[in-house]
């Protein structure tokens, strides 16, 4: 049974304690296959959302289904289930074990789904080698550029095919052309199917993704594009050598992003690392 949207939220409100009214009656679904920037300024309630699509946190009123699946008809094992085999993170800072290898850091992003020793290290190889780093899997996470241990941390999120990526300022922590390589798998991975919502400050990065959903005072205050078309280039690539494709293609280019915002982790970052066994 095919699922009609990877991500319906209707009518959700979030209230946190001091009447903090986060999040004033959300509307919004996302098909599979889509590739959306969640924008708007500081404190407009862009986390919060993150934490209702994450699953990471409940609505105060409203309705949130992932997958298919009515988030309030299930049990909190259920939930991190559902975070299991549907969703993947990907945040600002890499979350990578220290110490351990590239390969076994993305298996043990599996070692919750109940897939066999082998057969984890095998998809995390396979992984691995989607965002491009099939050459450096013994390497450990210091030996790794930043945008390296990045795509490791993307490889981590993807390595069981969830249908949907959540990507939180992915590239807030790298330079132009690491944040460029970031970019360019997530390309790639869109373009196989995969349904990503990346919150970002980066107008570039919003620009280059086809839907931009805007927030302001805990509203959806704009919804434009339709997410699906494949986006053109790569905002910041000038200087990436991992991009060879697409500057072979001669698609159109985005002029060089000049540093995005990098602010402390967020409370969702630190939710999904519990879920996935902290590493911090
Ligand atoms: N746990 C909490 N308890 C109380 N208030 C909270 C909590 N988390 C967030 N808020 C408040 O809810 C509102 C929305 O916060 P949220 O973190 O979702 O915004 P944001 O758009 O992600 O901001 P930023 O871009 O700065 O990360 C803000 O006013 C914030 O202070």
């Amino acid at each position: 049974m095919s699922v009609p949207y990877v991500v319906e939220l209707r009518g959700v409100t979030k209230v946190y304690a001091g009447d903090v009214q986060a999040l004033r009656g959300v509307d919004l679904t996302v098909a599979g296959g889509e590739l959306l920037a969640i924008v708007g300024p500081s404190g407009s309630g862009k986390s919060t959302m993150l934490h209702m699509i994450g699953t990471l946190d409940r609505p105060t009123s409203g309705t949130v289904r992932i997958d298919g699946f009515d988030v309030a008809g299930l049990s909190d094992r259920e939930l991190s289930a559902l975070r299991g085999r549907s969703l993947g993170f990907v945040f600002q800072q890499f979350h990578l074990a220290p110490g351990v290898s590239a390969l076994d850091n993305v298996a043990e992003g599996l070692l919750y789904t109940g897939t066999p020793r082998r057969e984890r290290r095998e998809r995390a190889a396979a992984a691995l080698e989607r965002v491009g780093l099939g050459h450096r899997l013994a390497h450990k996470p210091h030996q790794l550029s930043g945008g390296e241990q990045q795509r490791v941390a993307v490889a981590r999120a993807v390595a069981g095919d969830p249908p949907l990526l959540l990507a939180d300022e992915p590239t807030g922590n790298l330079d132009s052309a690491a944040g460029a390589e970031v970019l360019s798998v997530l390309r790639d991975l869109h373009a196989a199917g995969t349904t990503i919502a990346v919150i970002t400050h980066d107008a570039e990065i919003a620009e280059w993704c086809p839907r931009r959903v805007r927030v302001r005072d805990g509203r959806i205050v704009d919804d434009a594009g339709n997410g699906a078309d494949p986006p053109a280039g790569v905002p910041g690539r000038a200087g990436s050598t991992a991009d060879a494709a697409d500057q072979a293609d001669g698609s159109a280019d985005v002029p060089g992003r000049t540093g995005s915002a990098a602010d402390v982790p967020g409370r969702a970052e630190r939710a999904a690392a519990d879920i996935t066994g902290s590493r911090t």
